[in-house]
């Protein structure tokens, strides 16, 4: 990147945060880095830990010692838009399980790059995957579900306004140390709305490929009536949600890489089941269902499998409004999952 250019800092009070102009420094503890520190802070780019659509994610250092992600945005004047969006809505987030902006850097136009709190296992898209060298213990699934559910929680009833995160998936959900969840990724997300966001008119007018670029969510995990109506909800982050606890219980992807099959169509007949029988699932379908890795675990409780199964199965229903709020999700994780209790993951916020 050539020059350096000034940078921009945030206030965090109102709805639509204004950028105002500054020289670099330190607001609500986010700090606002010259190109020079992100150089320093990452070695020069040294070590890469993650790719996505739209960025490439290095090992940072903070202080010359802790740890930290520079999330760095692929610099174009429309993606410019996706990472000033991610900033403004991460300025606005702190709960314990929601990824934390420590820092940011602006170039005004086009580029941008984020200061993340460094998440040492990864996303939990690999860490579920077959290859994986550890399997992740039945109690980590239940409490990572348990802990996502509180992050939608917080971003759809707790946020003022609200937001609707738009691509939740396993790759967008981070791990600590000790398999404590962290949602990342807000850079499909929305904002201040009371349910629901209709495509704008421009959107309206412009050619199907276009509208395909506009669209937001992952293949697998997209909601099938955002697909056909444009309209993003609090339900669409539901269904991804749902997708997502089906790839805990099952250990497979939400799209087979050897045969390129949607998991919510490998298991829509049990998911079928599940629904007309009001939740009521025979236990011969439950262990055909589970990890095959997980079946030596002998502790494992099948009623708790069965719970996980029933959310998922109610956060995939249609119409939308079907679908549980995460209020309730948590509730019931809370209510019905013991196992949560033995892991101190904190079933109280
Ligand atoms: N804070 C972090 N700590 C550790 N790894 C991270 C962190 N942030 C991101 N990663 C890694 O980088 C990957 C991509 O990150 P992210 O989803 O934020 O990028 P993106 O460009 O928005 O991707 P997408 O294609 O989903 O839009 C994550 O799945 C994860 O493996």
């Amino acid at each position: 990147m050539s020059c350096f250019l000034s940078c921009v800092r945030f206030e965090t009070t109102t709805d639509n945060i204004k950028p105002t102009s500054t020289e670099s420094g330190s607001v609500s503890g986010v700090t606002c880095y010259t190109w020079d520190d992100v150089e320093s802070l990452t070695s020069n780019f040294s070590r890469l830990i993650g790719t996505g659509g739209y960025s490439s994610i290095y090992l940072a250092r903070v202080s010359g010692s802790i740890n930290a992600a520079l999330k760095v945005h692929v610099s174009s004047h429309r993606l410019y838009q996706v990472f000033r969006s991610e900033l403004e809505i991460l300025l606005r987030l702190q709960h314990p399980h929601i990824v934390k902006l420590l820092g940011y850097f602006d170039d005004s136009e086009e580029s941008g790059a984020l200061l993340l709190e460094y998440l040492p296992q990864g996303n939990l898209q690999e860490k579920l995957n077959r290859n994986s060298k550890q399997v992740l213990p039945w109690r980590n699934r239940t409490a990572i579900a348990f802990q996502v559910a509180q992050a939608i929680e917080h971003i759809h009833e707790k946020c003022s306004p609200q937001i609707v995160h738009g691509d939740i998936k396993s790759s967008n959900i981070l791990l600590d140390k000790h398999f404590n969840s962290k949602l990342c990724d807000f850079g499909s997300a929305k904002v201040g709305f009371s349910s629901m966001v209709q495509p704008s008119k421009t959107t309206s007018t412009m050619s199907p490929r276009s509208k395909q670029v506009m669209m937001i969510g992952s293949p697998g995990y997209t909601d099938p009536h955002y697909l056909r109506t444009g309209i993003a909800s609090k339900k669409m982050d539901m269904y991804g949600f749902g997708v997502v606890v089906l790839e805990l219980v099952s250990g497979k992807e939400a799209v087979s890489s050897e045969r390129g099959e949607m998991l919510v169509h490998s298991t829509a007949s049990l998911i079928h089941e599940i629904l007309d029988s009001n939740g009521d699932i025979g236990e011969e379908k439950v262990r055909q269902f589970l990890d095959p890795r997980l079946s030596r675990d002998g502790s494992i409780d099948l009623e708790e499998v069965k719970t996980m199964l029933r959310v998922a199965a109610f956060c995939l229903r249609s119409p939308p409004s079907l679908r549980p709020s995460a209020s309730q999700v948590v509730q019931t994780l809370n209510k019905k999952i013991p196992s949560l209790s033995f892991l101190g993951c904190g079933k109280k916020e």
